[in-house]
């Protein structure tokens, strides 16, 4: 058995759960984990001095959870699935082996080492300052984002995020997500089928 780990990293609002779940939907035996599913209970992420809660750092987040997660499925992707309610199919690669692949998607996936080295495939989705701050403007977080959060949190921390990011990881592929869901679908799934085509 094969099993390959893709990771859909960028920034906020870039595309990362719509570009997953629309792979999850081509790749056979695939699913996905959520670095959003893994944040803290509001009630511990700290305040800054502007009065802004401190979500967009790895700090927010229980990484201890989110990878126990992952190495289950690592351990047994076949069982992992089932306990997801998915079904397993029959999936062979030209060598007869079967292949699962996991989908993990989230804004701050390499900037935690020891879920960046799981990877086998890195992409990160940017979109322009001016289309993020719009597209984040009519999504609605819980708790929502109070006034002025996107220019005095989100976007600093993001560009912050990145730097230590870049300063650190090697082997990403920048996606641009302004481009049409379904070029940018294909783009990724061809990069990924010749992957598959290796194992
Ligand atoms: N290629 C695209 N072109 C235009 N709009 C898109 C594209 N991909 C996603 N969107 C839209 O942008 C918004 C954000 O998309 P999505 O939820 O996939 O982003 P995300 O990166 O997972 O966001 P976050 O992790 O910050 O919650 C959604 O309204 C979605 O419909
Ligand atoms: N609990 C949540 O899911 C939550 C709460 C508040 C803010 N966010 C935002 O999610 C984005 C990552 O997808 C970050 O930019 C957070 O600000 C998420």
């Amino acid at each position: 058995m094969k099993k390959i780990i893709i990771g859909i990293g960028g920034m906020t609002n870039g595309g990362k759960s719509t570009l997953s779940r629309s792979l999850q939907g081509l790749l056979p035996n695939s699913c996905i984990i959520s670095q959003d599913s893994f944040f803290k209970d509001d009630s511990v992420v700290p305040v800054d001095g502007l009065g802004f809660k401190q979500y967009d750092m790895l700090d927010a987040l229980l990484m201890d959870k989110m990878m126990v997660e992952i190495r289950s499925w690592m351990q047994d992707p076949q069982r992992f699935m089932q306990s997801q309610g998915l079904s397993v199919m029959r999936s062979k690669s030209k060598e007869g082996n079967s292949v699962f692949s996991l989908i993990v998607e989230g804004f701050l996936i390499f900037n935690y080492g020891p879920l960046n080295t799981l990877f086998d495939k890195r992409y990160f989705l940017e979109i322009p300052y001016e289309m993020c701050k719009l597209r984040r403007s009519s999504r609605v977080y819980v708790p929502p984002d109070p006034v002025g959060y996107f220019d005095g949190h989100v976007w600093p921390m993001y560009l912050k995020n990145r730097k230590e990011m870049e300063d650190t990881v090697q082997d990403l592929v920048f996606l641009d997500g302004t481009q049409k869901r379904e070029d940018m679908l294909a783009t990724v799934y061809k990069d990924i089928q010749q992957m598959f085509t290796a194992v």
